[in-house]
Formats: structure tokens, sequence, C-alpha cells
């Protein structure tokens, strides 16, 4: 079954500046009165309405606006967007508790706890556009508000990408001379996860700015291209076991926020255990996966093919072209690319110089 949370993240979305659903709720504010709207139309909502009259017209904004100039409230079918009920009375059990004041709002309350669908109430003299679902409760943000915040986090993130640039490019350097550490690991672990944080963050704001948030949406897309498979490559490399990475993800989106600042929690979510304190500078060595994913033109399979046949990058690295060869998949041109690339990183990284 659909959370709660998950339905009213969906009507904020259908809210969001430039629907149509946004531009009817804005209508009826200019005109300076209110509305209640019930976003769904099923056997129980039909139970809990009286009165008013029976339609099935296509939903449009200024239809909406004409029909909530009558009293009670407005039922659409969010299935094919028709109105389906408009100047209903609606009954929700009154047993059911509300903290709202004001007969609207603690009906749309009452009927949302009642029905798990969202329930749309506007209050003629505030304003205000509220949506309720279940126990949820949102305002609907002024498009100029919600601009300001989704901006702010935005800016985080770009400080979070270059700071990750840092401390990635510090990785790759200390792979390269073999000389990497849990604590290198576990600040890259940090920093890819607080960008995925604050990314599924700024994509709620999205959804809510709808057309309004365009510009912005690209300006993520820029600053977060390819971080997903970084993040992958990083675990698939030092997870002490590499069939667990589905568990390693899961456990690291949901680490407390206290527990995301300690690298050791980081460290042994990879299962890279870590005790005490001095752990953290044991020496690691990756399996040469992202190493790998540098080289041009290896398709997956070949990356995991030959992955496995050597444990660690650095053993890897000293494969000759011949031993490289005997993997399935592997002639003599991708061995000869293989091996001048991984040489080629090696010495660039030796140089301080990364980015390939
Ligand atoms: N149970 C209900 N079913 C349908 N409509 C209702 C119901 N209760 C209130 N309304 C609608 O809300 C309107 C305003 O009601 P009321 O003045 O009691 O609420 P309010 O919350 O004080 O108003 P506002 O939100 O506009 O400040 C009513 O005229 C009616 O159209």
């Amino acid at each position: 079954m659909t959370s709660d949370a998950a339905i009213l993240r969906e009507a904020l979305h259908a809210v969001a500046p430039g629907t149509p659903l946004r531009e009817g709720l804005e209508r009826i504010q200019r005109s300076h009165t209110g509305a209640l709207i019930v976003l769904g139309y099923t056997p129980e909502v039909e139970a809990l309405c009286s009165g008013g009259f029976d339609l099935d017209v296509p939903f449009t904004a200024s239809r909406l606006r004409e029909l909530s100039k009558m009293d009670g409230a407005v039922v659409i079918d969010t299935t094919n967007w028709s109105i389906r009920k408009a100047n209903v009375q609606l009954m929700p059990d009154p047993s059911i508790p509300t903290d709202e004041s004001g007969m609207r709002h603690r009906t749309a309350q009452r009927m949302a706890r009642q029905i798990h669908l969202p329930v749309l109430s506007l209050s003629a003299s505030m304003r205000i556009i509220s949506i309720y679902v279940g126990s949820e409760h949102r305002l609907v943000e002024e498009p100029e508000a919600l601009l300001s915040r989704a901006n702010l986090a935005v800016d985080t993130l770009d400080r979070y990408s270059q700071r990750l640039d840092e401390v990635l490019q510090t990785l790759t350097i200390l792979e390269m001379r073999d000389a990497a550490t849990v604590r290198d690991v576990a600040t890259v672990m940090q920093r890819m996860e607080m960008i995925r944080r604050i990314t599924s963050e700024i994509n709620q704001y999205l959804e809510e700015l709808g057309s309004d948030g365009r510009l912005l949406a690209l300006q993520v897309e820029d600053l977060v291209r390819g971080s997903a498979s970084e993040r992958a490559l990083v675990m698939r490399d030092y997870a002490h076991d590499q069939g667990d990475v589905a568990r390693v993800e899961a456990e690291l989106t949901t680490l407390g926020s206290d527990r995301i600042v300690d690298l050791s929690a980081i460290a042994n979510v990879l299962g890279l255990g870590v005790f005490e304190i001095a752990d953290l500078d044991r020496e690691v060595q990756p399996r040469g996966i992202r190493a790998l994913s540098l080289v041009p033109h290896l398709s997956w399979n070949i990356i995991k093919e030959v992955s496995s046949r050597w444990s660690t990058l650095s053993q890897l690295r000293s494969a000759s072209v011949e031993e490289l060869q005997k993997v399935e998949g592997v002639g003599p041109y991708r061995a000869k690319i293989i091996h001048e690339n991984l040489l080629h990183q090696s010495h660039m990284a030796r140089a301080g110089l990364v980015g390939w």
C-alpha cells in the first residue's frame, strides 16, 4: 500500500506551479474565495458525500474556479482528471480528532484521516493552501519561498561536490601509490552520501516547483551527473563482501544524521572492521573496478571478469598483457589498452595529476 507520505508527495507534485490544478487554485485565490477539494473519487469518498450534484466533465482550471464559487466541496477523479462532484457536503466521522480551527479545515483534516487521499483546503481569508493526507499535513508554499530554499540547497550541493572532487582525487592518487587508508575511503563515502541526501532534498523542492524549477533542475543535473555510478564503483572497490553492495547502499542511506559524521560508522557499513580510531589508518586496497571503469571501451562484463581474476588493483596493475589476455573476452588489443591505461593512471597519480 502506498504510504500517506508518498501520496502527499504526489499531491504536492500535482499542485506544483504550471500544473492545471495550481492554475485553478490560483484563480480561486485571486477571486478571494475559498475551496475544499478531494483528490480522488472512490466508493469510500462517495459514501461520505451528501447533497450537491454529480458531474463527469474534464478538469479545467476555470471549471474548478466556477464550481468553487458555490458552497461545499469539489471531488476530482485523478485517474482521468475529471470533476465528479460539486457543491457537496462532506461528512467524515466527527469523532476523528482534528487540531484545525474553522469548519473547512477541520473537515479537510478529518476527511483525509479517514480516506487517506489528498484533501485540499483553501482558506478564503488567509490565502493559504493546505494539503492533508492521512495524518500528514503540508502548506503549499509560494514559489518564491520554495525557490530561495532550493537555491540555498543547490549552493550547498555545489560546495559538497567540490569537496568530493578533492577527496576523490586524493583517494585516486593514494590508490595508485598503494597507500589508501580506511579513513580515505570512508571520507569519500561520507561525501557521496551527503551529496545523495542533499540531492534528494532538492528533488523534492523541484517536484513542488514544477515548471518554476526547470532551470534549477538543469543546474542540479549538471552537478550530480555520474555521481550515482561513481558511488557504486567505490562501494564495489571496497565493500568487504562485493556481493553485499545493495545492503551497503541501503544501510548508508538510512544511517542517522548523527552517525553520518562518524567515519568509523561508515567504514563499518562497508564491512571494513573499525573497532578503534587507529583502525581508520589501516591501509586498504581497492579491487580496481573504478580504475578499470576509466579504461576506454571496456564493457561492464569485462570489468567484472578482469577484476575478479586479481584481488587488488596493485596486482592487476602488475599483470602483463599476456596474463590479461587469458581473461575471457579480452583479446590482445583490449589487454594492451588495459595494461597501458592502468600504467598511465599510475604515472599521472604519481605526478599528482588526476582527472584523465
Ligand atoms: N463539511 C463540509 N463540506 C463541504 N464544505 C464545507 C464543509 N465545511 C465547510 N465547508 C465549506 O467551507 C466554507 C467555509 O466554512 P467556515 O467559514 O466554517 O470555515 P473557515 O475555515 O472558517 O473558512 P475559511 O477557511 O475560508 O477562513 C463553507 O461555506 C463551505 O463552503
